[in-house]
């Protein structure tokens, strides 16, 4: 699809959106809207970015900054999530954390020489002591950095955000290096060219015109033409929260979040598209019938730290939520069924799960 075409499809209007929202939904391969049984692991709060939307970074001299979260509470929050049945440990976490020294000293206790040789151990643990598959998404990488993480990685993520790199000049991201659109890109081309399943997103409202939409949608459609291990897009809405720098910015309206995800799955019906339904509590089953088909991942013991004020909803409220709406709730791993490959999967993911 064209430029001008998407940017009409997100600016419909009455009964144009209802056109788009059934276009998308009638992409669907199966009537099964997924999630995964997560636990959300916080390496470490401190970041080199400022974004400012985020509530979840803290400065290292803050009370409660986790500056690195010890390895015995890391592996016995992964053991309890495993008697719960959950199947992906999810880390997420600041990025390049390891650059403050007081971060770096705190690893250098603990043997490690940096936070990413520290998250490999984790995630070789979690695959050595239980049934969890770890999903990483701790910020840019280099392609050496993901090279060595795939090897203990089911999936891999990074938001790609936006493409507009006129935000780099706002408060969402001009205190965040890390934000560059091009160095987001980079990170997931060359996961793209290590085989790594991959999960991206774009954030929605924290600035961007609907010309900067469709941009990032076709850059993401672009990258994935060219290497194929795009598995899901997450589109996630801006929340407004007390004490970001973006307080006083409004939040993307019901409307302009329906036609990006049916835009979404318009562009990418071989792509599941997320929405998580924690952001968005009382409009969640609207974007099931605007094309979504996922609801990312979902924990029945932690928090989403990076929302830490939206609970996710119960198991039970979500598959009320799925089956209102004539859909099958279906849990799925943290890899998508296409990518179950040799080619997609290192082996020491491969005997965990094929
Ligand atoms: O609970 C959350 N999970 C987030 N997840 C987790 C996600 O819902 C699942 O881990 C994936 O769908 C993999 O199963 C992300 C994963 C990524 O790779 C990239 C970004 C995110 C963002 C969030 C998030 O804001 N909150
Ligand atoms: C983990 C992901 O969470 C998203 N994120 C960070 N802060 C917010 C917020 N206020 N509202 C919605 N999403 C947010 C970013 O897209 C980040 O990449
Ligand atoms: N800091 C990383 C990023 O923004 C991970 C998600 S936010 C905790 O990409
Ligand atoms: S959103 Fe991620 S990169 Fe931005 S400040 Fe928060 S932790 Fe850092």
């Amino acid at each position: 699809m064209f430029k001008d075409q998407l940017i009409l499809l997100l600016e419909s209007q009455g009964e144009d959106v209802l056109h788009l929202m059934m276009q998308a939904n009638s992409l669907r391969q199966t009537d099964e809207i997924t999630y995964s049984k997560n636990v959300f692991l916080p390496l470490t709060n401190i970041c080199r970015n400022e974004c400012g939307y985020c509530t979840f970074r803290r400065n290292p001299e803050d009370d409660d900054a986790t500056l690195v979260m010890p390895p015995q509470e890391v592996m016995a929050t992964i053991h309890q999530a495993d008697e719960y049945g959950c199947r992906e440990a999810l880390f997420t976490f600041g990025e390049q954390a390891d650059a403050t020294p007081k971060v770096e000293h705190a690893l250098k206790k603990l043997g490690y020489s940096g936070m990413l040789e520290y998250l490999y151990d984790l995630c070789e643990r979690t695959l050595d002591e239980t049934n969890l598959l770890p999903h990483s998404n701790p910020g840019i990488l280099e392609k050496d950095e993901l090279k060595m993480l795939r090897e203990v990685n089911a999936s891999m993520g990074l938001m790609l955000e936006t493409t507009s790199k006129r935000l780099m000049d706002t408060p969402a991201h001009e205190k965040s290096p890390g934000k560059d659109p091009q160095l987001r890109i980079k990170t997931i081309e060359n996961a793209g060219k290590l085989k790594i399943p991959f999960t991206t997103g774009l954030l929605i409202g924290i600035g961007e015109t609907v010309e900067e939409r469709v941009e990032s949608l076709l850059e993401i459609r672009r990258i994935q033409d060219k290497y194929g291990h795009i598995q899901e897009i997450i589109i996630q809405n801006f929340r407004t929260k007390p004490g970001i720098e973006m307080e006083n910015h409004s939040e993307p309206s019901l409307l302009e979040m329906i036609r990006m995800v049916a835009t979404t799955k318009l562009l990418f019906p071989d792509c599941s598209v997320q929405v998580p339904p924690n952001l968005n509590q009382d409009s969640a089953q609207v974007f099931l019938m605007a094309g979504a088909d996922d609801w990312g991942g979902v924990s029945p013991l932690t928090r989403d730290y990076v929302n830490p004020e939206a609970p996710w909803p119960e198991l039970d409220e979500l598959n009320k939520l799925t089956s209102q709406l004539g859909f099958y709730l279906k849990e799925r791993l943290p890899v998508y069924p296409p990518y179950l490959t040799k080619e997609f999967l290192s082996n020491r993911i491969q005997e965990k799960i094929i």
